[in-house]
């Protein structure tokens, strides 16, 4: 049976699948998956409870800081298919990567909960894309990335 398609990381063709963070080939990685939900992406995750950062109920940074450019990355690369009005396919998919990231961490991130990532195009500049991210648990925006993406020139 074939796999279904459907978040953004299933369609990076497969020598662009072994990111930690969001590689669908990558047995040990996170595999983050993105959606579309409106005009915002979303990735939810519910992080292992060994990802602790400092004190044994909250979240390390580092891993925040990684589901953020992830997401980011998976978001840029469909709102850039989006502009050009074409389909995501694993032939169309541009390669993103990241060239700049800040995190702002605002409150603690407890272990246990589930994340939720949502995604906004801030903006689309040729092969520069620009992406806000919260990151939230509980009901608290524990964390806000702005990620500058880069289509890689090989894809263009
Ligand atoms: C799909 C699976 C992967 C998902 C990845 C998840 C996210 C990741 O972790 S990626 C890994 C970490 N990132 C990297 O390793 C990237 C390393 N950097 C590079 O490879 C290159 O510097 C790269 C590709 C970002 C840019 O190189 P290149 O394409 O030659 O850029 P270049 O042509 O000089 O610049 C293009 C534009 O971007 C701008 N730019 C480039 N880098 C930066 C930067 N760090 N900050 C601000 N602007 C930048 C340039 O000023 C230029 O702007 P303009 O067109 O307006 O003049």
């Amino acid at each position: 049976m074939e796999d279904k398609l459907e978040a953004f990381q299933d369609f990076y063709p497969d020598d662009y699948s072994h990111c930690y963070g969001c590689g669908r080939l990558n047995e040990h990685g996170m595999q983050i998956k993105s959606y579309w939900d409106g005009e915002e992406s979303v990735c939810r995750i519910h992080p292992r409870d060994y990802y602790t950062g400092g004190m044994k109920h909250i979240v390390y940074g580092g891993l925040i800081a990684s589901l953020i450019d992830c997401h980011a990355a998976g978001t840029a690369a469909a709102a850039k298919i989006k502009e050009l009005g074409q389909e995501m396919t694993r032939e169309t998919m541009p390669r993103f990567v990241t060239a700049n990231l800040n995190v702002n961490f605002k409150a603690p991130t407890p272990i246990g909960a589930e994340i939720e990532l949502r995604g906004k195009v801030l903006e689309i500049k040729g092969r520069k894309v620009t992406i806000g991210v919260d990151l939230i648990a509980e009901g608290v925006v524990c964390a806000e990335g702005q990620a500058l993406m880069i289509q890689v020139k090989e894809t263009l």
